[in-house]
């Protein structure tokens, strides 16, 4: 049988164009690939914040910051900040850097036995620092904040993330406009020989084994192929529609199913940019703020069953102010869980036609970003062997499935409880083995062997972070601490003060690298 050579996209939006992308940079002409988007049908229009696994993404293309940052009006970020999730007026940080420890312990125990301040998050962090002074993560010259964080020319090539997980941390990941990037990729994509289709489709037509034959569109007649891969989004009308794959909703644990979002200009000079994605806990969810350069992103995310689009588009326009008057809301209604499956047959769904998890700590794109490093490993062949679409399938469902515990922590942890809908977060149902988890982490910190166990993107010491700033959860330290010699420890928590003031002194503000890389 013939190898499959022939992949249809059907989607063109951010999942669509990372995908193109990829599989020319991974297959180059030995793959012909064709992507049919609408021009009738929008694409979801947020996405903005990611992961800094996205680095590889961007290595595997070949792309500098140099060349797509400027294009898509693009900034770093160091971390999530939280705000008003434990009480109002607290923040804390979950930053892109590793947790040292100390005599065998992770230093967020030993704060918990003896931390220096009230801030578990500056006192073990040199990030929160950096972010509270608005610092840029690299030196005017380029050069990165610290000389043992990764090195690209040392670093291992072509790992995916999985088998990269638990290297170096990478100190940072991005915002970008996702219609500039989606863009950028369309030239990187048309470029490398990806055919562009402006079309709708129509009716997705199957062979008599149930396998996606070839898709009619409104313009351009049949369009066949060996594999299609559905990036419709929300609509899931290959996967889910065509092929009948259910859809496994994680909406009683994760209860958000809307959002009300607006682009807002801003002067970034005089302002200034945040080095981070601010989230802020909110009566009925909360609210993204993401700094562009020259613009925010912002949005409330809430749960349709405590607020209604009204009243969520009222409270996020008075939160952003007067810059926000002229400025139209988009209002979305979001599919929270993921497909039984995500390859059935020939059909291999990615982004939010795969799954979704509400936008806390900016998952969408790292799925995508997995996904398409996932479909290239198990990439099928003439015989197209179950057992690589069951490796697939495997792999994309305990990402999502690890995600959704990871996001539950945030709602059981948080220490607010003055509205019907934090109270109710408080006892929602969580899944048996993550409820066990629960318990575990009030008396030892989260680790490799009590987090979710296969590979989701997030690594124990990201758990340890929302615990202690939800503080809801209230984790004691380990008993072990208190017979341990804490000499070193206090060694450690003095030499990251001192490397953060030392950093903050000597980085340009964030607003000034950027402008710097623009000219
Ligand atoms: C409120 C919200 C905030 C988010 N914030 C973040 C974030 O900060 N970070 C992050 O990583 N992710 C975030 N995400 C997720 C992120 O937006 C998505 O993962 C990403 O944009 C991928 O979307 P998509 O390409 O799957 O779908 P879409 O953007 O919806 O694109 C669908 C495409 O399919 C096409 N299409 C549909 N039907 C047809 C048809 N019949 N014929 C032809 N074409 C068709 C459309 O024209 C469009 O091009 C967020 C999501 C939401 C809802
Ligand atoms: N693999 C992820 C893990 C991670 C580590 N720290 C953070 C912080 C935030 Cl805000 C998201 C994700 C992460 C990564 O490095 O991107």
């Amino acid at each position: 049988m013939k190898n499959p050579d022939q992949v249809v996209i059907v989607g063109g939006g951010t999942a669509g164009w990372m995908t193109a992308s990829y599989l020319k940079a991974a297959f180059g002409d030995r793959l012909s690939v064709t992507l049919v988007e609408s021009d009738k049908i929008g694409t979801i229009g947020v996405g903005e914040a990611t992961f800094s696994d996205i680095r590889h993404f961007f290595e595997f293309l070949d792309l500098k910051e140099e060349d797509w940052m400027p294009a898509c009006n693009a900034t770093y970020k160091l971390a999530v900040r939280f705000e008003d999730w434990r009480e109002p007026g607290h923040h804390f940080y979950h930053p892109f850097e590793q947790l040292s420890s100390v005599n065998g312990f992770p230093l967020t125990d030993w704060w918990l036995h003896s931390g220096p301040t009230e801030r578990f998050d500056k006192d073990c962090y040199v990030m929160a620092s950096l972010c509270d002074a608005g610092r840029s993560p690299r030196y005017l010259g380029g050069s990165l904040l610290e000389h043992d964080a990764v090195d690209s020319d040392d670093e291992p090539v072509g790992m995916t993330m999985s088998e990269y997980q638990g290297r170096t941390q990478f100190p940072y990941a991005y915002h970008f406009e996702a219609a500039l990037l989606a863009k950028y990729l369309t030239g990187y994509s048309t470029d490398r020989g990806v055919r562009h289709v402006i079309d709708e489709v129509q009716d997705v037509l199957l062979d008599e084994r149930g396998w996606i034959d070839h898709i009619v569109t409104k313009d351009h007649g049949e369009i066949s192929g060996d594999l299609f891969i559905d990036c419709t989004g929300f609509r899931g009308l290959l996967l889910n529609k065509t092929l009948d794959v259910p859809f496994v909703s994680y909406q009683d644990t994760l209860p958000n199913d809307r959002a009300v979002a607006l682009q807002v200009p801003l002067d970034m000079q005089q302002r200034g940019i945040r080095p981070c994605t601010t989230a802020t806990a909110q009566d009925a969810g909360w609210i993204w703020t993401i700094p562009l350069f020259g613009r925010i992103g912002t949005g409330y995310v809430y749960a349709g069953d405590y607020c209604t689009a009204d009243e969520a588009e009222r409270r996020l326009r008075e939160f952003v102010g007067p810059e926000a008057e002229d400025v139209e809301a988009n209002h979305i209604r979001m599919r929270i869980g993921r497909s039984e499956r995500s390859w059935k047959n020939n059909c291999v769904a990615v982004g939010l036609a795969s799954g979704f998890v509400e936008p806390l700590e900016s998952t969408g794109i790292f799925f995508i970003h997995h996904a398409v490093e996932q479909l290239v490993k198990y990439f099928p062949g003439g015989d197209w062997q179950p057992k690589l679409r069951e490796g697939y399938n495997a792999a994309v469902a305990n990402v999502m499935d690890g995600v959704r515990e990871f996001l539950a922590l945030h709602y059981r942890g948080a220490a607010r409880n003055d509205t019907p809908y934090w109270k109710d977060a408080k006892t929602r149902p969580v899944p048996d083995a993550l409820a066990e988890r629960f318990e575990r982490w009030q008396v030892q910190l989260p680790d490799s062997e009590s987090v979710f166990p296969y590979y989701h993107g997030l690594p124990p010491f990201s758990y340890m972070c929302i615990l202690l700033g939800t503080g809801g959860l209230r984790p004691s330290p380990s008993p072990a601490l208190a017979l341990t010699d804490d000499t070193a420890v206090r060694k450690e928590f003095a030499a990251i003060r001192d490397k953060a003031r030392s950093l903050v002194d000597t980085l340009p503000s964030h607003y000034e690298y950027l402008a710097a890389m623009r000219t």
